[in-house]
């Protein structure tokens, strides 16, 4: 008898922790929010039972799933992926109400997924809250890389990595070789920014070079994962339950390693160097400095240089890698582009940068190629506090979503919006304060890109010297346009191969080099 009660008594007990259990989960992960009297929500499409749009999310071309989801429900919707609600914007209207009306309330990002991680984790830039740290970093990265004089001053590292990405090409020119163009713009990028920022590249010699170039590979493919761990991050933290922790980590470690390795040469040195300081010195004396502006970190510092690493160089190299499938596969661009080119550059030395202001036709196809092609089509931020926009409540800490991509294919906005028409961009209709909340590939607001200036110089002297110096026979004879968006920025399904055939032209700049 002792024992039936004491069978039931544990029956029960294990009914009741399952019902607890499944009531916790229930209100974690499958609860739909509720509307209140007078705090309408935005509509919400319909979703599938529990994990509501996360299959959207899930798609290998996510922006364009999205894309359709707001052209049939509208351009401002709430979906969920289970319980974690997020807000999607889809039109330029909408856009342009937020960044006027509410840009510090989502002038913060998201919960980093994994604090401790160097990559997207709470120490970086990107993910640092709209405060003081971010404030420093970002006169810094300003005043130290960015700002006119900076880059005045860098201008010769830019120059020289250019011209040994001329000879690269022409080498394979010369041996009829074919070439991978994001494969060489990301050596030109990656070393450029490297020089420009910490004084040196990686070698080639030693395999370091390719070293990063796969980490930063494994940071890509681990961003969709890193978006979700962090959505749910509030509601598993109660589970105490790290997704996807031990992936992250270990890209992390690793690129922890290869950074203190250049900090230590960094440190030794930093006592010779009385001028010419680049960002890590200038950080590292920073960090040793007691009176300085803000004590930043050693994990800060190195953040810093894994999203340089990871968020500048890859934008840059999509870029370019698009921009040219447009020109190759539009004949008429590619003809206009080096009359432009050979007529202000000349026939006798290669394109600099320093020539791009006289190339306003090649200003607006990198533009247009940014416009049908955004390396990073969903802007992601947070809702700091509640607010109403376009008659909706919209609650605190609710993820926004803004979906570049179809704002910058809306046909409300846009003439013929799917078509690679880079004249768009000389009409003196598309004027600037119109096109600064419709044309949105560098985001919008304090948490815009501010690397927008560098990358158009990267960008547009790369495709330059391509369509200057050379002919491009395109591998399997087409360009194949279709997208992914499987990690971290919109890059081609079938990369872009071609063997560059040079111009009579293009082997005399090498006397000149
Ligand atoms: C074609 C090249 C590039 C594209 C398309 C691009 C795009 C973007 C986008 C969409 C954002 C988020 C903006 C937002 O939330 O509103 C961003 C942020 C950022 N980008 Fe870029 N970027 C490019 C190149 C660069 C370069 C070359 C640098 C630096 C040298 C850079 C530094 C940054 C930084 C530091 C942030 C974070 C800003 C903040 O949180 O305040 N980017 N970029």
């Amino acid at each position: 008898m002792a024992a039936m009660v004491f069978i039931d008594f544990q029956n029960c007990f294990i009914l009741t922790l399952l019902c607890f259990l499944s009531l916790l989960c229930y209100s974690l992960f499958f609860r739909k929010p509720k509307n209140s009297p007078g705090h309408d929500l935005p509509p919400s499409p319909p979703s599938l039972p529990i994990i509501g749009h996360l299959h959207l999310l899930l798609s290998t071309t996510t922006h364009k799933s999205l894309q359709k989801l707001s052209s049939k429900y509208g351009p401002l919707l709430l979906i969920r992926i289970f319980n974690a609600p997020i807000i999607l914007v889809s039109s330029a209207s909408v856009a342009y109400e937020i960044f006027k009306s509410h840009d510090v309330n989502v002038s913060t990002r998201a919960l980093a997924a994994i604090d401790e991680s160097l990559v997207f984790g709470s120490y970086g830039i990107i993910n640092a809250p709209y405060g003081d740290y971010w404030k420093f970093m970002k006169k810094l990265i300003a005043t130290k890389l960015l700002r006119p004089q900076s880059l005045e001053r860098s201008l010769g590292i830019r120059a020289e990595e250019i011209q040994r990405f001329y000879r690269s090409l022409l080498e394979k020119a010369r041996k009829n070789e074919g070439v991978e163009i994001s494969k060489e713009a990301m050596k030109l990028i990656n070393n450029t920014l490297c020089r420009m920022s910490m004084g040196r590249s990686f070698s080639e010699e030693n395999g370091e070079a390719e070293k990063v170039r796969g980490l930063v590979g494994e940071s890509y493919a681990l961003t969709k994962k890193m978006f979700l761990a962090a959505l749910l991050r509030r509601p598993l933290k109660k589970l105490r339950i790290p997704l996807f922790k031990k992936e992250i980590m270990s890209v992390s470690d690793r690129l922890d390693e290869l950074l203190e390795r250049i900090i230590v040469e960094h440190t030794e040195k930093l006592d010779e160097k009385q001028q010419d300081k680049d960002m890590m010195d200038v950080l590292l004396a920073a960090y040793g400095d007691e009176e300085a502006e803000y004590k930043i970190t050693m994990n800060q510092i190195k953040a810093f240089f894994v999203e340089l690493f990871v968020g500048a160089t890859d934008t840059s190299v999509q870029t370019t890698q698009w921009t040219m499938a447009e020109i190759l596969d539009n004949p008429n661009v590619l003809e206009r582009l080096r009359e432009e080119i050979d007529s202000a550059v000349g026939s006798s030395r290669l394109i600099q940068e320093t020539d791009l202001p006289n190339l306003p036709y090649l200003q607006a196809v990198v533009k247009e190629g940014l416009r049908l092609h955004p390396p990073g089509p969903l802007l992601v931020r947070t809702f700091q506090e509640r607010c109403e926009i376009k008659g909706y409540y919209i609650p605190e800490k609710t993820t926004l979503v803004i979906n570049a991509y179809a704002v910058m294919r809306d046909p409300d906005s846009w003439e013929d919006p799917d078509e690679f028409k880079p004249e768009r961009f000389l009409s003196p209709k598309e004027d600037e304060k119109e096109l600064a909340f419709k044309y949105l590939p560098f985001g919008s607001g304090r948490r815009g890109c501010p690397g927008g200036n560098l990358s158009q110089i990267f960008v547009g002297t790369a495709v330059g010297v391509m369509v200057q110096c050379f002919e491009w026979k395109i591998e399997g004879g087409k360009v194949n346009m279709e997208e992914s968006f499987e990690g971290m920025n919109l890059s081609m399904v079938h990369p872009l191969k071609c063997v560059p055939v040079a111009r009579p032209q293009a082997f005399s700049f090498t006397c000149n080099l």
